[in-house]
């Protein structure tokens, strides 16, 4: 194959012609058309060896406490995207100066959406289209890399994203686009096994990061991941799978009364048989929309190891449109979810949008921590910062040990606006934990003979407050850094009926500015109170996450390419890095040496620009990329050259 009919098929397909590339890399040809053609040839020679030492799940359980590895997605088991590195502090932070940045090549790029690990000087990134790099931490130098060959039929519906991956043993794990995880040698980049777990062409993919947890009861180790698709109709599930053969464990669905999985057989319906939740037609049956109704937990599992659970939000109701389900809640979409690692049973659920008809979805991350209520009493808490605008503390020790039934008991400890302009809802009652809806907020179906129903002004709009891009948590300041977004929509019905592999919405839409001087608000939370301590405005909308340091930082990055540096207490803009791109990815920090890095991807895509209306265009100005960056210290030495 010469290079021109490899370009030609790269452009035409946005994949390599190969499975994959991992030949080793050579020395004066590792980048550019040499590396191309390296990659070619050298596909079957044999990877360099590695001595690199497989991950137990000890250094899992304790990544947020060991500097030197990011073994999570989150950055330890609870989700703080906490790091006790001070050597880039508030002072030191106006000598940060980039050590390396690797391309990922490809003529197609779009959205990097990851969040690299770190383990033994190695980094483990996930690119677009679903590929991996492994990349040496101190240089840069390329290890190998895998390119998942994709269908042509895929349908991600908000960019070809990966968030990351998960590691364990000798091994790493990450989603592909064709609704298939994959196992790699973490040494090699082999494929060590493959699992399709749905059809894509209905919809079905996987953009999120998977997790590694132990089952406290039986001693095994999983591999958790979920599943993405809710705007086409699927129905979401949650898998649990044996890390060294892929097998499935448990899969549990997440629509009210569809049956769950456990070694292969049927084992529990989700919520009662008859799915009350969910209405009924004329002649007695559920609503078409119950047969595909979305719950899509697309985003990434925290674990409680005290009480031994899996926690994961789900996804929106299908379709978009609530009048295909009303009445009723739409169990168990919208919502948080407490899931047995032993059986994949439901402990317990609290939905924060009942008949989500908003695409609120409220599946981003649930960030466990200890939360001083305001008599000073500490309790063992959940935060999530919703799409529908509010800020959520809930009681995580009632819902791992509620019984399984949905919003039973009441564990709603504190809910607050973090966005301005919320039209939706007056707020949350604390008593039920229902929102208190305002009048009119649902658009009306349209009138007889017409095609669309009479638009109303919703915000936040479906793209959310805040979106998947994951806030942090301070130890130290206790405070939350929120990426949010001011914005609001124009919002209305459709006539919608299914149609296997279509958009399965019934709802209109056009996002619109909410406020002339910015629309990404960089916030911080303070979850005692629900003040906003301080915020950082932004012109176009954030859709980084969020890191918090013990050197008093918060990083993150913007839609027009910078990453940046403020002071977690004052939101002082400390430092910032143009990096070619928009980012849309989540920064990580680590150790080797004696030295602190700070490693984020850039490449601009995800929803904002497929979806976002008048904000789409204003970010038609930002061009794709897609590369690692890494920083330290300009006067920091390395102690060593391994
Ligand atoms: O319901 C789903 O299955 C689903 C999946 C995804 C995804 O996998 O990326 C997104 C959404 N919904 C979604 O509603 C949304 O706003 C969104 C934004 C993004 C992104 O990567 O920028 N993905 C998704
Ligand atoms: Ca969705």
């Amino acid at each position: 194959m010469t290079l021109s009919s490899y370009s030609k098929t790269a452009a035409s397909t946005g994949r390599k012609p190969r499975r994959r590339s991992r030949g080793i890399p050579l020395p004066g040809i590792a980048t550019g058309i040499g590396a191309v053609i390296a990659g070619l040839f050298l596909a079957a020679a044999p990877a360099a060896p590695s001595l690199a030492s497989d991950i137990t799940w000890d250094a899992i359980a304790n990544d947020a406490k060991n500097p030197g590895d990011v073994l999570m997605y989150g950055m330890g088991v609870e989700g703080k995207r906490f790091s006790t590195l001070k050597q880039i502090d508030t002072e030191s932070v106006s000598r940060l100066v980039p050590a390396w940045s690797f391309s990922f090549g490809d003529e197609k790029q779009r959205g990097q959406e990851t969040q690299a690990l770190v383990h033994d000087g190695v980094i483990y990134v996930t690119g677009s289209y679903s590929r991996m790099f492994a990349l040496d931490a101190k240089t840069g130098k390329r290890l190998w890399s895998y390119s998942h060959r994709l269908p042509d039929d895929i349908r991600p519906c908000c960019d070809v994203v990966n968030r990351g991956a998960a590691i364990y043993g000798d091994k790493l794990f990450f989603g592909t686009l064709d609704a298939s995880i994959v196992a790699l040698n973490k040494d090699t980049g082999k494929v060590v096994w493959k699992k399709k777990f749905a059809d894509h062409k209905v919809g079905y993919t996987m953009t999120g990061a998977p997790t590694v947890v132990k089952d406290q009861k039986t001693g095994k180790v999983l591999l958790i991941h979920g599943s993405s698709g809710d705007e086409f109709g699927v129905v979401g599930r949650l898998f649990a799978r044996d890390p060294d053969t892929g097998e499935e464990i448990w899969m549990r669905p997440l629509v009210e009364g569809h049956m769950g999985r456990l070694n292969g057989k049927d084992s529990t319906p989700t919520g009662s048989d008859k799915a009350p939740s969910w209405p009924r037609d004329k002649d007695g049956t559920l609503v078409e929309a119950w047969n595909h109704g979305g719950g899509a937990p697309w985003q990434s599992a925290t674990f409680d190891v005290e009480t031994n659970t899996i926690v994961i939000g789900t996804g929106n109701p299908a379709p978009w449109n609530g009048w295909a389900r009303w009445p009723g809640d739409s169990l168990y979409t919208s919502g948080q979810a407490y899931v047995d690692p032993t059986t994949g049973e439901l402990k317990g659920f609290y939905q924060h949008t009942p008949n989500d008809t908003w695409d609120f979805s409220g599946n981003n991350e649930l960030v466990l921590f200890d939360y001083t209520d305001p008599s000073g009493k500490t309790v063992k808490a959940t935060a999530h910062a919703d799409r529908n605008g509010f800020f959520y503390v809930t009681d995580r020790i009632k819902l791992a040990t509620a019984g399984g039934e949905a919003n039973k008991p009441n564990s709603v400890l504190a809910a607050y606006p973090f966005v301005d302009g919320i039209t939706w809802a007056k707020g949350i009652d604390l008593k039920s934990g229902r929102p208190i809806e305002n009048e009119g907020q649902r658009p009306p179906l349209p009138a007889e003979g017409e095609k669309r129903g009479k638009p109303v002004e919703v915000s936040p709009p479906f793209l959310g407050g805040k979106n998947w891009n994951p806030m942090s948590y301070s130890e130290d300041t206790k405070l939350f850094y929120i990426a949010a977004n001011h914005w609001k929509e124009d919002y209305w019905t459709e006539h919608v009926g299914y149609n296997p592999g279509s958009a399965y919405l019934g709802m209109g839409f056009r996002i619109h500015k909410m406020f002339d001087d910015h629309v990404g608000s960089l916030r911080a939370l303070d979850p005692k109170t629900g003040k906003i301590v301080w915020e950082h405005k932004e012109e176009l909308p954030l859709w980084a996450g969020t890191l918090a340091t013990a050197g008093n930082l918060v990083f993150t990055g913007t839609g027009d390419g910078f990453v940046k540096a403020f002071d977690a207490r004052t939101g002082q803009e400390l430092w910032h890095f143009q990096t070619g791109s928009g980012i849309v990815s989540s920064p990580i920090t680590w150790e080797q040496d004696g030295v602190q890095y700070v490693g984020i991807t850039t490449g601009y895509g995800g929803a904002v620009p497929l979806w976002g209306g008048d904000l789409a265009d204003l970010t038609t100005r930002v061009t794709q990329g897609g590369s690692f960056w890494v920083f330290k210290l300009a006067d920091v030495k390395l102690s060593s050259t391994k």
